[in-house]
């Protein structure tokens, strides 16, 4: 299809991340030709309940939509996909949001995928030892969706859960608000709600937990229709959401992708002839691709399942179809750093040294480093200062979610120098991690030769540096920063029928630098 030197077709992908919205404006040949986004509200009224709104990301999408297209032949855009995060998002009947919260606010009606609330339901799943867990490592997530589900009926009985009509994963929201079709995405529903491609709801696993309500009327309110990513839902945009979005109505829009699904599939299949990679002409399962921004995900495909304890999946056609995938995490990465920078004594010195030299806070600690760093690689100057990272408990490989974090070797001093040194230790204890999710992997039968990254943290060079230095793995960053991005409007393409599958779309993401 591609080809030719004038774009014949665009094709919009929108991503809603944990922090902000964006939108990218996307060629035939995967080129991104405009980006825009919006920040969006996170509302954490107790520790460890985490809050949005669909109301207020419908906006923000409304807002980096009409953006991106300005100035363009709206005749030439042919598709719409959406990714987003796994977030619990819950409508009643008439679609309308329910309150999530015993305050009874129904903007707040998202319980969003870093939520750690619904412990004591989790718990009380995985004792159950029911074979749908083998499908996720064999621990469920509290992130994950059934245990939230349990909460809200135990805990919001009246105003929530007897009202509720529809609970959707907010990419199928976003795909539902677009085209008015509920039907789910498969990677949804495999990932995060327990579907099976092959066999579809397991009523058994639903009865056992104590959500048998939701079996009936056959799984209306969590879904019946599911579709895998990149088909075409119903007759398209509609009238009302090509309004709101500054859209062709009756454009294609696709079945959606969690976001770092649609991150892999924006990096997994990039070509790297020519570059002297480990992968080159090795088979696409032996890249690893890490979608790494307020979390880290590792997304990792195999021709047949392969069963990693802890590390989640394996999940069928979830992210490429016909191959299977397995998907390692830490919860918090971005965040993480974010954290351990802005909470530190000198932080507001770095913050105005930062503006003065109009730099970002990482850029100038990055550079700060290089400046204090003795005859050895900047690597070494955390030889006495150590970072456990699990400070929203460990995703994979432990799965574990009461771990917490730890520092070890801090002195009195708490100067510019000490805030580079824990910032640099957290970025390696996150690379650490990186390393314990491919051993575990490599354990059970995957073989990883390359790491793909995307996502906010691949922007940054050292937290890039530290993944190379401590995998031993050559890391590849993708021409196209906004790999989530393009992935979302892989989705569009094959919605639109100008790409035959989603991976002949996601082919086209070429490798722009690489690190050994
Ligand atoms: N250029 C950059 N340099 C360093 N860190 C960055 C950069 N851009 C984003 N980040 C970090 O990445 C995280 C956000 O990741 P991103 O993928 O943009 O968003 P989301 O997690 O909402 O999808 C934040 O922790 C942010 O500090
Ligand atoms: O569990 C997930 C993916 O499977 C979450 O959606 C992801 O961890 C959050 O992504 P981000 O860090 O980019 O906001």
């Amino acid at each position: 299809m591609p080809g030719g030197n004038e774009p014949r077709s665009y094709y919009v992908g929108m991503d809603v991340g944990t922090g902000s919205v964006r939108a990218a404006l996307v060629d035939q040949r995967g080129t991104l030709l405009a980006f825009a986004d919006q920040p969006i509200n996170q509302w954490e009224p107790q520790f460890n309940h985490h809050e949005q709104s669909s109301e207020d990301i419908w906006a923000a999408c409304c807002v980096v939509s009409k953006k991106v297209v300005q100035g363009v032949n709206l005749h030439q855009i042919r598709g719409l996909g959406f990714d987003a995060t796994c977030s619990l998002v819950v409508l009643d009947k008439q679609f309308r949001p329910l309150p999530v919260n015993p305050e009874g606010d129904s903007r707040r009606n998202i319980i969003m995928w870093l939520d750690h609330r619904a412990v004591s339901q989790v718990h009380r799943i995985n004792e159950t030892k029911h074979s749908v867990l083998q499908y996720v490592g064999g621990v469920m997530s509290v992130e994950m969706q059934a245990p939230k589900l349990l909460w809200l009926k135990e805990n919001l009985r009246e105003t929530c859960w007897d009202k509720a009509g529809h609970f959707f994963d907010l990419p199928d929201f976003l795909s539902w608000k677009a085209t008015g079709v509920t039907a789910r995405s498969l990677c949804s529903l495999v990932c995060k709600w327990t579907y099976s491609a092959e066999k579809g709801w397991d009523d058994s696993f639903w009865k056992m937990v104590g959500l048998e309500d939701l079996v009936t009327d056959n799984y209306s309110k969590i879904g019946n229709q599911v579709l895998p990513p990149g088909a075409s839902l119903g007759s398209g945009l509609t009238p009302e959401a090509a309004k709101d979005l500054g859209l062709p109505p009756g454009i294609a829009v696709a079945a959606s992708l969690i976001d770092a699904h649609a991150g892999g599939l924006g990096v997994i299949g990039a070509d790297v002839k020519g570059h002297g990679l480990a992968c080159e002409g090795q088979p696409v399962t032996s890249r690893l691709a890490v979608i790494c921004g307020t979390s880290s995900c590792h997304m990792g495909i195999s021709k047949n399942p392969i069963f990693v304890p802890g590390v989640w999946g394996p999940y069928f056609s979830a992210m490429v179809p016909g191959f299977w995938l397995n998907e390692g995490g830490q919860s918090v990465t971005g965040k993480l750093i974010d954290h351990m920078v802005q909470g530190h004594a000198a932080f507001p010195e770095l913050q105005a040294k930062a503006t003065a030299r109009g730099q970002s806070v990482y850029a100038y600690l990055n550079s700060h480093l290089d400046l204090i760093k003795k005859a050895q690689p900047v690597g070494f100057l955390t030889v006495d200062l150590h970072v456990w990272p699990d400070f929203h408990g460990n995703r994979s490989p432990l799965a574990d979610l009461t771990l917490k974090g730890m520092v070890t070797g801090l002195k009195l001093s708490q100067d510019l120098d000490d805030l580079a040194i824990l910032y640099l230790a957290t970025v390696q204890a996150i690379a650490f991690g990186t390393r314990l999710i491919i051993e575990a992997m490599e354990s059970a039968g995957h073989s990883i030769s390359t790491l793909f990254l995307c996502g906010g943290l691949s922007k940054n060079p050292l937290f890039v540096q530290m993944h190379a230095d401590i995998t031993g793995l050559p890391v590849v960053l993708s021409q196209e920063v906004e790999s989530v991005l393009v992935g979302a409007a892989v989705l569009g393409a094959c919605a639109s029928g100008d790409f035959a599958s989603v991976q002949l779309g996601a082919c086209y993401g070429l490798v722009g630098e690489t690190r050994l």
